[in-house]
C-alpha cells in the first residue's frame, strides 16, 4: 500500500455538501463524475497528497443508499493506492482478507479498484486503488 488515496464520505445532498467541504477545506471540488456501476455520484477534493471523494447514491439499492439508510451521512470507506491491484488482492487473498469483488473494477478519478469486506478490517471498509495507465 503506498498512501491513502481517498477517503470515501457518503452524503444525503452532494450539491450541498460540495458547498459545505468548499468552505472547510477553503477551496472547490475538482470534478464530479457519476459512476453508475456503484449506484453512485462523487466529487473530489485534493487535500495534498490525498484527496476527499464525497459519495451520493443515484441507485436506491446500491451500497451507499443501503448505508445512508441504515448509518446515515458519514465516513464510508479509506482507500489506499496500491501499484498493482491484481499483485495486491492476491497478497491480501493469501494474508485471509475477504475480497469483496474477484476481480478490479473501473472506479471514479481513472482507476481500477476492488473493496475488502470491512469484517476483514476492524469493521472499515477498505478500497484498493490503482492509476489506470494510459
Ligand atoms: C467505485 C467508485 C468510487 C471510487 O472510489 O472509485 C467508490 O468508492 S464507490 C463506493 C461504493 N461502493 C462500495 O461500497 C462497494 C463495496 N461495498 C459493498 O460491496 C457493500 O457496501 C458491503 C459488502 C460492504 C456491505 O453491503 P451489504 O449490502 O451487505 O450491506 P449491509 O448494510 O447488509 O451491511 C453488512 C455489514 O457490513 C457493514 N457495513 C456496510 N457498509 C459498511 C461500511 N461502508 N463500512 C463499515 N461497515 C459497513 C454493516 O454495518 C453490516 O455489518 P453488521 O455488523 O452485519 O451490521
Ligand atoms: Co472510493
Amino acid at each position: 500500500m503506498e498512501k491513502i488515496e481517498h477517503i470515501g464520505i457518503a452524503v444525503n445532498d452532494l450539491e450541498a455538501a460540495n458547498e459545505r467541504f468548499g468552505k472547510l477545506l477553503g477551496q472547490d471540488h475538482y470534478k464530479v463524475e457519476e459512476v453508475p456501476s456503484e449506484g453512485v455520484r462523487t466529487s473530489f477534493f485534493k487535500t495534498g497528497d490525498s484527496k476527499i471523494e464525497l459519495l451520493e447514491a443515484t441507485d436506491p439499492e446500491g451500497p451507499i443508499a443501503r448505508f445512508l439508510s441504515r448509518k446515515g451521512e458519514g465516513v464510508h470507506h479509506i482507500a489506499f493506492a496500491v501499484d498493482d491491484i491484481e499483485k495486491e488482492m492476491e497478497r491480501l487473498r493469501g494474508e485471509g482478507f475477504v475480497l469483496i469483488n474477484e476481480k478490479p473494477k473501473k472506479g471514479a478519478d481513472n482507476k481500477l479498484v476492488a473493496f475488502l469486506h470491512p469484517k476483514s478490517s476492524n469493521g472499515v471498509l477498505i478500497e484498493l486503488c490503482q492509476e489506470i495507465r494510459k
